[in-house]
Parts: C-alpha cells; sequence; structure tokens
C-alpha cells in the first residue's frame, strides 16, 4: 500500500510509468492484430468503422465536459482546439467529416454511420462511461484520462502503413483521418502530459494517475471485446435467441 508519504516519483519517472501503459493499448488486441495484418473480411473493417464512429462523436463531448469543469482561460483556449478539431470549422470539415468518409471509403452510407444503427450495446455503454467520467472528475483528472493517446500515432500509422495493401477495396480518401490525427495527437498529448505531470504530485496522487490510464485504456479494450464477438466469433448481442429485436 503507499501512502502521501512514500516519495513520489520524479516527473521523468512518472512518464515513464504512464507510458508503460503501452502494454495494455488496445493495438494489441486481437481485433486490431487482425485488421492491421490483413486477416479479416469486409465486414469486419464495416463493424469497426461504425462502432467507432459513436467514440469520435463522443470526443467533442467529453472535450466540452472539460471544458465545463476547467476555469482556467488559458488551459480552455488549447482545449477547445480538441473540439475544432472533430467538429470542424468552415473550410476544415473536421474529424468527425473525415470518419464519414472513411465509412463511405469502406462501403457504408453516411446514414449508416450517422443513425448508429450498427452501434454494439456494449460499445456505446463504454463509450458512454468515458463521457460520464469526463464530466464527474476534476477536470485534471478527465483531461488526463486522453493521454492513451501517447500511444495512437502508432496505431494510426499501423492503419496507414498495412491497410492499403491488406484492402485494396478501400478507397484511398478514408485515409485522411489517421493522417491527421498523427499530428493533432501528438499536439494533445504535450498538452495533456503537462497537465498531468503537474496535477498528480504525490506518490498517492500518482498512482491514482495510473488508475485513471487503466480505465482509459479499459474503454478502449471494451469496445473492441464488443466488436470481436460480434464480428469475429459471429455472436453478437442476443445471437441464439434470433437475433436484436
Ligand atoms: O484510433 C485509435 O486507436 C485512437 C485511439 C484514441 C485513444 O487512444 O484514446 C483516440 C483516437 N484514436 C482518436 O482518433 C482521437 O481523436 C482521440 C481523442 C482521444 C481522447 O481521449 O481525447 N483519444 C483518441
Amino acid at each position: 500500500m503507499t501512502t502521501d508519504l512514500d516519495a513520489p516519483w520524479t516527473r521523468a519517472e512518472f512518464e515513464q510509468r504512464l507510458r508503460d501503459k503501452e502494454r495494455y493499448y488496445h493495438i494489441h488486441h486481437e481485433l486490431h492484430v487482425l485488421m492491421n495484418t490483413g486477416q479479416v473480411e469486409k465486414p469486419v473493417i464495416q463493424g469497426w468503422v461504425a462502432n467507432r464512429f459513436y467514440y469520435q462523436t463522443a470526443i467533442p463531448l467529453k472535450d466540452a465536459a472539460i471544458m465545463a469543469n476547467c476555469p482556467d482561460r488559458d488551459v480552455r483556449r488549447l482545449w477547445v482546439q480538441r473540439i475544432i478539431d472533430h467538429d470542424g470549422t468552415q473550410g476544415d470539415e473536421g474529424g468527425i467529416e473525415a470518419w464519414l468518409q472513411l465509412g463511405e471509403a469502406v462501403g457504408l452510407t453516411r446514414d449508416d454511420l450517422l443513425s448508429h444503427r450498427h452501434l454494439l450495446p456494449g460499445v456505446r455503454f463504454a463509450v458512454d462511461a468515458y463521457v460520464d467520467f469526463a464530466r464527474r472528475q476534476p477536470w485534471e483528472v478527465a483531461a488526463s484520462s486522453s493521454l492513451t493517446e501517447l500511444f495512437a500515432p502508432t496505431i494510426h500509422q499501423a492503419r496507414l502503413d498495412a491497410w492499403p495493401e491488406h484492402y485494396p477495396w478501400i478507397e484511398p480518401k478514408g485515409y485522411a483521418y489517421f493522417r491527421k490525427r498523427l499530428a493533432e495527437a501528438r499536439r494533445d498529448v504535450e498538452h495533456g502530459l503537462a497537465i498531468t505531470l503537474d496535477y498528480y504530485r504525490t506518490r498517492a496522487q500518482q498512482e491514482r494517475m495510473l488508475e485513471v490510464l487503466q480505465f482509459k485504456l479499459d474503454v478502449l479494450w471494451t469496445m473492441l471485446d464488443c466488436m470481436w464477438l460480434a464480428y469475429v466469433a459471429k455472436r453478437p448481442p442476443y445471437h441464439n435467441v434470433g437475433g436484436r429485436p
């Protein structure tokens, strides 16, 4: 058990502990491994794109919740960029639009995504838990939970490297989202990390932050568990009672 009396990690040690959490990142989930090594059929990619769209739509709600709890104008000035990145502005339509184009690139309609008709209940619950967490926690804690983004450029790059070769049927316009996120995620991490390293000072707080990060890793992993069950194992909810009503 740790107490406030245990020596805090230095900033460098603390950051390293955060980075060590990479081993639980969803890049290692079997569904991502299968997708990124060309081992899935079109319906699996489509299912993933449609379900991940719910996460995309939730990110600005999550970031708005963080800003709503944050009295620091300097932080809000930087944080608001995340909402703009996803919602877009005139002339740069943003991440949600780019994801809709990814949907089209894999053979789904915009309405397939916007209606959430393919959304699995477990994916909805996991994503909603993230938004709920951001609403309830101190803004610095919610901000720090975004730090799974430390690991995100690697997974975006993996898709950019592997998918065109394995899935030539995906239209190239679909890749704009992943390309765009490479730089955006790095910038988000710089800001998120600065807030986190400043906020969690005692050893007990630092240990708590690792749990916060694990919560976020759990959100991402659980989303993929639900998709794996539905699309790889072909056991979607209610599969043995005739399917969803
Ligand atoms: O494709 C991915 O694997 C992935 C993961 C994550 C992440 O680690 O949370 C994000 C994204 N993408 C992403 O595109 C994105 O905009 C994003 C925002 C956040 C966040 O927590 O604020 N995570 C992520």
